[in-house]
């Protein structure tokens, strides 16, 4: 397992943020999160400092999806960051956290009634409009509070990025927003003006996620600029602000090659510069919003090894105490990780095994054949790198509690989820 952030070995036990990884496990049992605090906030600094949010007024905004704790309203507030929500409940936790709400940029194909009333109300920055049925609510609520919205639409700007199928979202055959290249777009342009009561201050696009070549980035920067000035000479509509969305691919294992954040933003900047110089058109504000790329490598799972199941000449299942409950990436989009035992950090004689979780599901695996060390009942196992989209989009299935999250950082711990109780995985039933 590739050692990442702050993740060290002393006396062949890992640590992360100079916690022993063995400690941690003690503490707060398992399965367990672990952050890892400052690799979180550096790669936040990098967006900030490489993407020019000072020099330039870029914005770099969180993709809240990827992991929205309280707390991690507040690191990206004190990081200077903006906030991308696609949810009342994303929304109300940046709200419950204080977060600015002129910095939010508020995302979705299908923003309920009550999710726009409380967009409103609350204030946020933007809206990323995504279709006709939320402009026509959108004005209808802001004229009825005699005020102005600032709105983004959401372009699909027909560019295939290469990633699991899942998780495109660039493509014409897509859910999300107005489509370039049949004319839609086009169509809502010249009926724009029937929406008194919205200001369209910029366009948005996001062409996927996990993406490691910086090409269809680049093809979706042409794209947008060539629309700015479109809409400027056909429209009369300025537009002063371009979202790029999020995607940047991060490293789970030693086939992955993901860019740096300084070369990725650099490689944007670069082509966002020229292509405005090609059309003759101002430089636009500009806004990124990754999710992965902040989180991803910064958070690793903790698990107890348990049962062993040994099928000769076929396969040794190892299962530990989680599973697709709380990482159900490797079971819907077969993603793979790296993993450790934490007291064994040390080379040596390596056997094949497949990592298992403990729900009632064949598909509930967690690595298929990786090597590691001999492993047995009662170890620690870590899984790297699953900062993004493992607590977000965990689960209760088989009535299995939450797993908790802890924040480390300079030999210190931060508890920022607690573990579910029992009583709490009740909480909602009526007798
Ligand atoms: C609109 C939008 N923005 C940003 C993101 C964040 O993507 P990632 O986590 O790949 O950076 C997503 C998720 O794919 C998204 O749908
Ligand atoms: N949840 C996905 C990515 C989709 C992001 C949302 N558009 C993942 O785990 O990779």
């Amino acid at each position: 397992m590739k050692l990442l952030g702050t993740m060290s070995v002393k006396n062949d036990e890992l640590h992360i943020g100079g916690v022993s990884c063995l400690d941690l496990a003690k503490s707060y049992q398992t399965p367990l999160y672990v952050f890892d605090e400052q690799l979180l906030r550096q790669n936040c600094r990098d967006y900030v400092n490489y993407f020019k949010v000072n020099e330039r007024k870029n914005r770099v905004a969180y993709a809240g999806k990827a992991f929205l704790p309280l707390y991690m309203c507040q690191l990206i507030k004190e990081e200077g960051l903006y906030l991308d929500v696609v949810s009342g409940g994303e929304l109300y936790t940046a709200h419950k956290a204080e977060f600015p709400m002129e910095r939010v940029l508020f995302h979705g194909n299908n923003k309920t009634i009550d999710e726009i009333q409380m967009g409103l109300d609350l204030g946020v920055g933007r809206f990323v409009v995504d279709n006709y049925y939320e402009l026509d609510l959108l004005e209808a609520f802001c004229k009825q509070r005699g005020r102005k919205q600032a709105i983004y639409l959401r372009i699909t700007p027909g560019i295939e990025a290469h990633t699991h199928d899942y998780i495109k979202t660039g493509q014409i055959d897509s859910k999300f927003g107005f489509t370039l290249t049949n004319g839609d777009l086009y169509e809502c342009l010249s009926v724009f003006s029937r929406y008194e009561h919205l200001e369209l201050v910029g366009l948005h696009a996001h062409i996927g996620s996990q993406i490691f070549d910086v090409e269809p980035f680049l093809d979706e920067v042409d794209i947008m600029m060539n629309l700015v000035k479109e809409l400027d000479e056909k429209y009369q509509i300025k537009i002063r602000e371009v979202d790029l969305g999020g995607g940047v691919g991060v490293y789970y294992t030693e086939n992955d090659h993901p860019k740096t954040i300084e070369q990725f933003c650099e490689a944007i900047l670069s082509k966002v510069d020229s292509s405005c110089q090609r059309l003759g058109i101002e430089v636009p504000t500009l806004v990124i919003e990754p999710g992965r790329s902040i989180v991803a490598n910064a958070g690793s799972t903790l698990y107890t090894v348990g049962s062993t199941k040994d099928i000769k000449d076929i396969r040794t299942y190892v299962s530990v105490d989680g599973g697709m409950t709380d990482n159900i990436r490797p079971s819907l989009y077969q993603a793979r990780y790296e993993c450790a035992i934490v007291n064994k950090m040390r080379s040596g004689d390596q056997k094949q095994v497949t990592i298992a979780g403990k729900c009632c599901e064949s598909g509930d695996i967690l690595i298929t054949d990786v090597d590691i060390l001999g492993i047995a009942s009662g170890d620690i196992l870590i899984i790297a790198s699953t900062g993004a989209y493992g607590y977000s989009m965990s689960s209760n299935y088989n009535k299995i509690p939450k797993a908790p999250v802890v924040f480390v950082h300079d030999e210190k711990c931060r508890l920022v989820c607690r573990r579910q109780t029992l009583e709490e995985l009740l909480a909602l039933e009526v007798l």
